[in-house]
């Protein structure tokens, strides 16, 4: 469970959290979306004490980072995969960090199966492909089996087979009932992979939903076909709804559901072929709730903020 209170964090003049507040809970995927420079890493990495807050607080299983003694067995964060020591193996990577928590060497080689590095794991990590860094930081993080699992664009350079493996990933660490946090600025990438999002802007929380609902919230119009459109289409409209046409003799119907445009059909004896509703695509909402976010930004970086949306 993580827990993020009324959090601020000022760099200088540029406000990058904004009283932000979250709650996270265990036994399922949740998505942490916001356009660049939204404030995602920034609340990652207050989470776990790599920077202090201005005001507020972020807490894990109820405790802040600095106050719990034995971390990874509670946290595990990928919060930059570069960050590697390249003459390091992978074995010898894991290893370091499992010392001062005297995990043995065998849970490293498992880690490092279930990863897929087993065949990798006495090579120097300076010839890793950033896809086998991923992996690394992924082992890493999970070094202590910990029920809470942070991680920040964790799909940023896979290819197709990556990302598939780490959609799977995240889905089994949530089944086993840990809490999953990971961190995006594209929602496509996300759609497939949580169940629930919390999309920041301007290091503001703009809307926590699940992603069915997220979808439901956006529903547009209702396609309709029938062999009698044109008359539908005059029952409808008398009946107060917007009617325009579509492709194929379609109509297209905003101002009722689905359920209200069948029931009058039928009580009309007016056949339907097609009732269709119709919602904006994930990605189109994200866009939409995040726009004005992204142009404040925009007009920010201009001013000499550190990071650019160029780098979308
Ligand atoms: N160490 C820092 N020093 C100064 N400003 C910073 C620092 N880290 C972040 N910022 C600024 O804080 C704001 C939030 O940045 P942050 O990296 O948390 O956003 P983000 O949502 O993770 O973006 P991205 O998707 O680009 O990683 C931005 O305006 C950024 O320029």
């Amino acid at each position: 469970m993580i827990e993020v209170r009324e959090l601020t964090k000022r760099y200088g003049s540029t406000l990058a959290l904004d009283r932000l507040s979250f709650q996270v809970s265990p036994g399922r995927v949740t998505g942490f979306l916001g356009p660049n420079g939204a404030g995602k890493s920034t609340t990652l990495r207050v989470i776990v004490g790599l920077h202090g807050p201005t005001s507020g607080v972020a807490l894990v299983n109820g405790r802040r980072y600095a106050e719990i003694s034995r971390p990874l067995y509670e946290v595990g964060a990928l919060l930059d995969a570069g960050t590697l020591h390249p003459g390091r193996t992978a074995f010898k990577h894991l290893a370091c960090l499992a010392r001062s928590h005297r995990i043995a060497s065998a849970r490293i080689m498992t880690l490092l199966e279930q990863m897929g590095l087993q065949g990798v794991a006495h090579k120097r990590v300076g010839g890793f492909s950033l896809g086998m860094r991923q992996r690394l930081g992924i082992a890493a993080a999970l070094l202590g089996d910990p029920g809470v699992i942070l991680l920040d664009e964790p799909v940023n350079g896979l290819d197709a087979e990556g990302i598939r493996w780490m959609r799977g990933l995240m889905r089994t660490l949530a089944a086993e009932g840990r809490t999953v946090l990971l961190s995006s600025h594209l929602m496509s990438e996300m759609a497939l992979t949580v169940d629930h999002v919390l999309i920041i802007g301007r290091g503001r929380l703009i809307a926590e939903s699940s992603m069915e609902d997220l979808a439901k919230r956006f529903y547009r119009d209702v396609l309709v076909r029938s062999p009698r459109h044109l008359e539908l289409g005059g029952i409808l409209q008398a009946a107060g709804m917007s009617v325009s046409s579509g492709p194929q003799d379609r109509l297209v119907v905003t101002g009722a559901d689905t359920a209200t445009i069948g029931d009058l059909a039928a009580e009309r004896r007016i056949p339907i072929h097609e009732l269709t509703q119709r919602s904006a695509t994930l990605e189109d909402i994200y866009l939409e709730m995040t726009d004005e976010a992204a142009d404040h930004r925009t007009a920010d970086h201009r001013g000499g903020g550190r990071k650019g949306l160029g780098s979308a």
